[in-house]
């Protein structure tokens, strides 16, 4: 039986896990333990991943499962925009279902199947929800102000303003020139946020991003709790409403914004149902790469050495749709 797939959004990598299949789920304690191993770079498995993916059931009446995201670091997120694509295209797929609600941490949110982005390229669409500004939600001190939008912040950096927008979870902003972008500013100011530091106390994911034309940006996610990573779907969704309110020359609520990311494109839209607040949907491949079968046994002891690896084969189809797209860097 597979126990484990190897799964990816724009290349952001997970290993997802359905709790559902096992006779014993395993506690949360294991589950940390076997998210910091596997994913890890050199000790985990296929070279790691971003993070964990748990798929469980779910006792609110409207969702037909539930996602909770483990960090490579063990530390705990409370939503992942491209995690969750994979895990409703796995829900779809169990399920026979569409277009379903998916409960998270904070949010129980709407997700539905897309056309393809491209042949052999699975597609989904999910919320990103609820949306806050204020210092407590994100949370973040010592910055003398109750919301960060589009203000310097010279302990960061001198020369660039910065957005903080929780999606729920935290998200730093800036929207930089092509010099900025290739510079270490983003690893400076990644590290240093997630680190001991007396700001962002919890850590922050923080994304770069460079505007490329009308509704279109490059997007770049230093990851709270990872690192750099291909790319980070709530940090995309966030910096597109953050590209809405700083830059509404360039774009559009309600708007297809393009959004590409160093591996690869996903398209966002921008809501806003005044006092209900903002939402974003993020649509994106939903790509299963590997199947991984490991005894159940195996998982709870936290042995992945026997595990049985297979490639799925649609990788390849992933790849071709990153050929086709024009790629804005270049
Ligand atoms: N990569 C994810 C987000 C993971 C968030 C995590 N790094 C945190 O907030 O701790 C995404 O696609 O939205």
């Amino acid at each position: 039986m597979t126990q484990l797939q190897k799964v990816h959004g724009s290349m952001n990598t997970f290993f997802l896990l359905d709790q559902t299949e096992l006779e014993q789920p395993l506690s949360q304690t294991e589950l940390v333990t076997f998210a910091k191993h596997i994913t890890d770079a050199s000790e985990g498995l296929l070279d790691g991943a971003d993070g964990l993916l748990v798929v469980d059931k779910s006792n609110h009446a409207d969702c037909i499962g539930s996602m909770q995201v483990i960090n490579t670091d063990g530390s705990i997120a409370s939503m992942c925009g491209n995690g969750l694509r994979t895990v409703s295209r796995h829900l779809a797929e169990k399920f026979g279902q569409d277009e379903f609600k998916v409960e998270t941490q904070d949010a129980d949110l709407h997700v539905s199947r897309e056309a393809n982005f491209a042949d052999g390229v699975p597609t989904f669409s999910v919320e990103i929800s609820p949306v806050t500004f204020n210092k407590e939600s994100l949370p973040f001190s010592n910055l003398n102000t109750d919301t960060l939008i589009d203000q310097p912040v010279p302990e960061f950096d001198e020369n660039l303003t910065f957005t903080a927008i929780a999606v729920p979870n935290p998200h730093l902003i800036s929207f930089v020139s092509e010099d900025v972008m290739e510079s270490d500013s983003l690893e400076h100011v990644g590290k240093m946020l997630n680190s001991e530091n007396p700001y962002f106390y919890d850590g922050v994911n923080v994304s770069y991003a460079k505007i490329i034309g009308r509704n279109s940006l490059f997007v770049r996610t230093f990851e709270r709790g990872v690192g750099f990573t291909n790319a980070c779907g709530t940090g995309m969704s966030a910096t597109s409403l953050a590209f809405c309110l700083n830059h509404p020359d360039a774009a559009s609520f309600e708007d297809e914004i393009t959004v590409f990311n160093p591996g690869g494109m996903v398209k966002t839209r921008v809501h806003d149902r005044d006092s209900e607040g903002y939402y974003i949907d993020l649509i994106g491949n939903a790509t299963i790469t590997h199947d991984v079968e490991i005894d159940e046994s195996d998982l709870h002891t936290n042995n992945i050495e026997n595990a049985q690896i297979s490639e799925t084969g649609e990788q390849a189809a992933y790849e071709a749709f990153v050929a086709g797209i024009k790629d804005p860097v270049d």
